[in-house]
């Protein structure tokens, strides 16, 4: 288990140094229009498992959302703090 804070840190981690064999740098070496097509597509299967599935699916799924949402982030050049600034 971890945190969305221990998630960014991971990710911005992998960005930076490009380990071989991470799905995140293959999805940053895809471009904003790939990550921005998972996004939607793990919005719409957690919409689905919320109507649908129950409360477990529905947290993967949602987590899974927030996965694509911060590569698309890293993707943007866009920091965690940017995001904080709107809440
Ligand atoms: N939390 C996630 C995570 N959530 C979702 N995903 C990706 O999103 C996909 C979503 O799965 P689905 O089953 O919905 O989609 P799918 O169509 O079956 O899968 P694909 O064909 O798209 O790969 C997964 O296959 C993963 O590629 C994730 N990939 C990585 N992480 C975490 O990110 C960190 C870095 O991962 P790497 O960059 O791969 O080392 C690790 O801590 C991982 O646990």
């Amino acid at each position: 288990m971890k945190t969305f804070d221990e998630l960014w840190a991971e990710l911005s981690e992998k960005a930076r140094t490009r380990p071989e064999g991470s799905g995140t740098v293959a999805q940053l070496d895809a471009g904003v229009h790939a990550i921005g097509k998972k996004l939607v597509e793990e919005a719409a299967e957690s919409w689905m498992a919320a109507e649908y599935e129950g409360k477990e699916a529905t947290a993967e799924e949602i987590s899974q959302l927030l996965y694509h949402a911060q590569v698309l982030m890293l993707a943007s050049g866009i920091s965690i703090d940017d995001v904080y600034s709107h809440l």
